[in-house]
C-alpha cells in the first residue's frame, strides 16, 4: 500500500469511549460486563485475549452490529448509543476476516458502497475509488473491474481495506482482518497497513488472537479475559516489560523479553563510544588513540563525519594512513531502529557491535552488553519506545 498516495484524510480521527458497557445475550450469556475503555483518537488499539473472552462483542457494539445491553458509547464525545444505527455505520469503516466483499459486484462497485449510500456524485466517487485502490496497492485499471473471486487473498484483503476507508470514516474497526492469508502475505499486509495508518491516522480498534500481530501493530493493547474483563491496557513495551498480573504474563508468553526487543527503541544514552579516528589520519596517531583509550579497535570516520569502517589494533601497526588499513563496516543501523533490528544486524554480520547512525552521522555503537542494558532500562520506562507504530524496522 502506498501511504504517500493516501491523501483525502479529511475525516478527523475521533476518540471512542466505552462507559460502563455490558452485553448480556438472549440466552443469558454475559459477553461483556461493565466495560470502561477509551480508545484515543488516531491510535491503533488492539484487543487480544483467549477465544470467547468478548473481543468481537466489544468491537461490534461500537458500530452497533451488536446492541449494548447497558452503558454508553461515545464517539468524539457524542453518545451514539441511541442514534440511527445505519447512519452510524457509514461513519465507521469495518474490515472483517475473509473481507466480506460482495461477490457479484466488481472491486470498484464494492469500494464505492458507502460513498454511494452517502449520495456522493459519480465523478467524486470514481476519483475516490481509484485513488484508494492505488493507495492500497491495487491497480484500478487492472483490478478495478474484476470480481472478488478473481483476486488473490491478499488483494481481496487490500480491497476490503480500501472499501472501509472509502468515505473517509473517523473510525475503523478491524476484526482479524489478516488472519485468512498465509503468514508471508500477512506480514507484508501488516507492514503496508502500518505505513498507511501513518498517513491516515484513523482511530482503529483491531481484534486479533495473535499476540505477535498485536505487538507489531498496536499503539496500545488491551489484554482481555473472560466476560470482557480488561486485564491490562498499555503500549506494547509496557505490556511486555511489566505485565500487570499472571494472566497477562502467561498470555504474552514466556519469550516476552525477546518480543520486547522489537518494540524498544535505541536510546542515545545507551550507546558506547569507542575511540574515533579519521581515514586521513596516520596510523601512528591511531595507535596513540587506541593506547590512550585502552581499546583494541576504533571507529573510522571520513572527514565529514560519515562512517568509513573500523580499525583493529593489529592492522594499526606499521606506517600508512588509517584509511588504507581499515575494515569495511556493514553492521550499522539508523537510530530510529528497534533493538531487535540492531541485534539481528549484529548477528547477520557476525559482528561484536553495530554502529548507530543519525542520517549519515555516527552516534556511537551498540554492543551485546549495551543492548542488554537498554532492554533492562526499558522496563523502568526510561528508554523511549520506537517513535510511532510505523517504524519500518519493527
Ligand atoms: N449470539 C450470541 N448468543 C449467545 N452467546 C454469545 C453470542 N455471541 C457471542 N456469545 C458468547 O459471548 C462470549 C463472548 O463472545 P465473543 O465472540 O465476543 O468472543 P471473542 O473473544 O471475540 O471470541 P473469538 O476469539 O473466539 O472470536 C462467548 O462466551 C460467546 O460464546
Amino acid at each position: 500500500m502506498d501511504a504517500t498516495a493516501a491523501g483525502g484524510a479529511e475525516g478527523t480521527a475521533q476518540e471512542i469511549r466505552l462507559d460502563g458497557v455490558s452485553k448480556t445475550y438472549a440466552d443469558g450469556t454475559v459477553g461483556v460486563e461493565r466495560l470502561d475503555l477509551t480508545f484515543a483518537a488516531g491510535e491503533l488499539s488492539v484487543l487480544v485475549g483467549p477465544s470467547g473472552c468478548g473481543k468481537t462483542t466489544t468491537m461490534k457494539m461500537i458500530n452497533r452490529v451488536i446492541e449494548p445491553s447497558t452503558g454508553r458509547i461515545l464517539l468524539g464525545g457524542e453518545d451514539v448509543t441511541r442514534v440511527d444505527a445505519d447512519r452510524l455505520r457509514r461513519r465507521i469503516g469495518y474490515v472483517i476476516q475473509n473481507v466480506g466483499l460482495f461477490p457479484h459486484q466488481t472491486v470498484r462497485v464494492n469500494v464505492a458502497t458507502v460513498p454511494r449510500l452517502l449520495g456522493w456524485d459519480r465523478r467524486r466517487t470514481r476519483a475516490r475509488v481509484d485513488e484508494l485502490l492505488a493507495t492500497v496497492g491495487l491497480d484500478p485499471a487492472v483490478h478495478g473491474d474484476r470480481y472478488p473471486s478473481q483476486l488473490s487473498g491478499g488483494q481481496r484483503q487490500r480491497a476490503g481495506v480500501a472499501r472501509a476507508l472509502a468515505a473517509d470514516p473517523a473510525v475503523l474497526l478491524m476484526d482479524e482482518p489478516f488472519s485468512a492469508v498465509d503468514p508471508v502475505v500477512r506480514e507484508r499486509l501488516q507492514g503496508e497497513f502500518l505505513r498507511l495508518q501513518e498517513t491516515v491516522r484513523k482511530t482503529i480498534v483491531f481484534v486479533t488472537h495473535d499476540i505477535e500481530e498485536a505487538v507489531r501493530l498496536g499503539d496500545r493493547i488491551a489484554v482481555m479475559s473472560s466476560g470482557g474483563r480488561v486485564e491490562q491496557f498499555a503500549p506494547p513495551a509496557e505490556l511486555l516489560g511489566r505485565p500487570a498480573n499472571g494472566f497477562v504474563a502467561d498470555f504474552v508468553g514466556a519469550d516476552r523479553g525477546l518480543k520486547r526487543l522489537a518494540v524498544t527503541g535505541i536510546s542515545v544514552d545507551d550507546l558506547e563510544r569507542p575511540p574515533v579516528v579519521h581515514a586521513a589520519d596516520g596510523l601512528a596517531d591511531a595507535r596513540a588513540s587506541l593506547q590512550a583509550a585502552g581499546a583494541r579497535w576504533a571507529v573510522v570516520l571520513d572527514d565529514d563525519g560519515r562512517l568509513h569502517g573500523w580499525l583493529s589494533g593489529e592492522r594499526a601497526a606499521g606506517p600508512g594512513t588509517v584509511g588504507s588499513a581499515s575494515h569495511r563496516m556493514d553492521a550499522w543501523v539508523p537510530v530510529e531502529a528497534s533493538l531487535k533490528t540492531a541485534f539481528s544486524t549484529m548477528l547477520q554480520h557476525e559482528a561484536g557491535w553495530v554502529a548507530v547512525l543519525d542520517g549519515e552521522v555516527f552516534l556511537g555503537v551498540l554492543t551485546p552488553e549495551s543492548l542488554h542494558r537498554a532492554l533492562r532500562r526499558s522496563v523502568d520506562g526510561t528508554v523511549p519506545e520506537t517513535a510511532g507504530a510505523a517504524v519500518p524496522a519493527r
